[in-house]
């Protein structure tokens, strides 16, 4: 269990924040200096989401997107406000979330919310969302509270809503992070938790032309 990484649970989050608060509010801050794959990231996600988007079984509706560990609304801007009416943001560091509301621009008035909070206490609104996107940040979140988190969103979800997770995973095992206090797992580990959340996997992806040197990143849509 990765948890068993975690030794100290009050400074895995205390670092964690400390970390982020030290971070610019920049797309180069919120990518680890590698903003310029933002664009990369947000054309698959684009793609990802369109099986959801086309009539069928599985389509979603479009009201309603909550954006999980948003940063400065990187994924909000580009990807959910163009197909959302309105998006509500949740992170834990307030200078990202008051540096969004100029980083959207006009666009920003569509926020329904900003929510500062950590996942680990964040409760969304009941039964309200077709969308909780959440990217680059349960590596944050012990596996406790990743399952416990995962379980709240889907009472957040609207009868035909999605949760998405795009993320970092290993090849195989469990890799601490002690530079931002994260933990990276593999998708055999990210699948169980799912599973314990009581979850069912619709569609995995792994996101293309990334650089080599860096993580293979895979999006991961369920219900
Ligand atoms: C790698 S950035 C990703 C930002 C955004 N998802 C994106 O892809 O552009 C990680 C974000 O997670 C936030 N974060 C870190 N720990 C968090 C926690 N426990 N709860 C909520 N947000 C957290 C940070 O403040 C930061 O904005």
């Amino acid at each position: 269990m990765s948890s068993n990484l975690v030794e100290d649970e009050t400074q895995f989050y205390c670092k964690a924040k400390k970390y982020w608060k030290n971070i610019p509010a920049t797309v180069d801050g919120m990518l680890g200096g590698y903003g310029h794959i933002s664009s990369i990231d947000l054309s698959g996600s684009k793609k990802f989401l369109q099986r959801f988007l086309r009539d069928g079984p599985y389509k979603i509706g479009t009201l309603h997107a909550l954006d999980c560990g948003a940063g400065i609304g990187r994924i909000t801007k580009r990807l959910l406000l163009p197909i959302f009416k309105t998006v509500d943001m949740v992170d834990i560091t307030d200078d990202f979330l008051s540096k969004a509301k100029a980083y959207l621009g006009d666009e920003a008035k569509r926020i329904g919310n900003f929510y500062c909070s950590g996942l680990q206490d964040f409760t969304p609104e009941l039964n309200r969302y077709d969308l909780i996107w959440i990217q680059w940040v349960i590596g944050h979140l012990t596996d406790v509270h990743l399952v416990e988190f995962l379980k709240r969103c889907k009472a957040g979800l609207q009868p035909n809503g999605i949760i998405v997770i795009k993320d970092n995973m290993t090849q195989e095992g469990i890799i601490m992070d002690d530079v931002d206090s994260s933990i990276c797992r593999d998708m055999d580990v990210v699948r169980k938790l799912i599973r314990q959340a009581d979850l069912s996997v619709l569609a995995q992806e792994k996101q293309e032309n990334f650089p080599e040197e860096i993580y293979n990143v895979f999006s991961i849509a369920m219900r």
